[in-house]
């Protein structure tokens, strides 16, 4: 199911005297099991725009196409039910929203809303629960007991137990140790490499962008500045300091030797490419200064 918004602008606390302008005009498409990230300051639209993959805000004005279901202005409430399960969203802080006694009953509350058998919903419960990689031994335990980490990926399993086909994120690691998030990082990559699951992670991580996306959505004051590779957008120098854009710890590392006369064959993205690029450059025995 691919993802596609035409002239999409919308308007917070349109028509009153505090309006103000959350996304402008924005074209794009995101194809069917695409990686993409979403990136861009605080401010510049990233969850309004992500609001707008399951139709919880509609356009204010154009058109954002969600398969073969379009939503505008005028669509109507009810008829979004669907939507909702095929593309999930994790929200920031997600382990906020859990609810339920026990671990198992979260995990099986979205199934069971959307007409899942109780006995079903808690087998789908059960793998999701071993998906996001917790032991059955937390199922009947309260979601309260567990660590901010084991939260969070409880949280990840009740979405991921609906299904669906989208998975938006919403800097999911945001708060967690570098090694919880290393491994959440790795589930969502499984999860698009074993299952083709498109992947919509919005984040302020330059390294996740550089390693996992293969289309990056650049936002600055609502609209969309740039669309591409990440390698496109992080190695056109010109436009990440135009707009005080961040870039992977790699490249930057690369750009600062380069600066220094280090004369790399080509820019990195990620640390593995860094590392390629100089065992090849020293790997000659032709340490180049300028
Ligand atoms: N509920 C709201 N009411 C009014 N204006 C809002 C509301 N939410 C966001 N805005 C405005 O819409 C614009 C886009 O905000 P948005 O929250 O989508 O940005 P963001 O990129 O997600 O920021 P962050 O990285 O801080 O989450 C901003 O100018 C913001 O002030």
């Amino acid at each position: 199911m691919d993802i596609e918004f035409q002239n999409v602008s919308y308007i917070y606390d349109a028509n009153t005297p505090i309006a103000s302008v959350g996304l402008k005009n924005i074209n794009l498409t995101i194809k069917q099991g695409t990686y993409a990230a979403i990136i861009g300051h605080t401010g510049s639209g990233k969850s309004t725009l992500l609001q707008h993959l399951n139709a919880l805000l509609k356009p204010t004005t154009g058109k954002v196409k969600i398969g073969d279901r379009e939503i505008t202005a005028q669509t109507n409430n009810k008829r979004l039910k669907e939507i909702r399960h095929r593309v999930g969203i994790v929200f920031q802080f997600a382990e906020h929203q859990l609810f339920e006694e026990t671990v198992g009953k979260d995990i099986a509350f979205g199934p069971q809303n959307f007409g899942v058998s109780e006995s079903d919903s808690l087998d789908l419960a059960h793998q999701m629960l071993a998906k996001v990689g917790l032991s059955d031994e937390l199922f009947n335990i309260s979601p309260f007991d567990l660590s901010g980490g084991q939260m969070r990926r409880v949280a990840i399993a009740g979405v991921l137990a609906l299904q669906p086909e989208v998975l938006v994120l919403d800097e999911p690691t945001a708060g967690l140790d570098p090694q919880s998030r290393k491994d959440m990082m790795a589930l969502f990559a499984q999860l698009h490499q074993e299952q083709g699951i498109t992947i919509i992670l919005v984040t302020h991580q330059m390294e996740d962008v550089a390693n996992f996306a293969e289309q990056v959505y650049v936002l600055e004051q609502g609209q969309l500045i740039r669309t591409g590779h990440p390698e496109d957008v992080f190695f056109d120098e010109t436009f990440i300091q135009q707009h005080q854009l961040g870039v992977p710890q790699a490249t930057s590392f690369a750009l600062s030797l380069r600066q220094r006369g280090l004369k790399l064959p080509s820019l990195p993205l990620t640390e593995a490419d860094l590392v390629q690029a100089l065992t090849t450059y020293f790997g000659k025995g032709s340490v180049k200064h300028e």
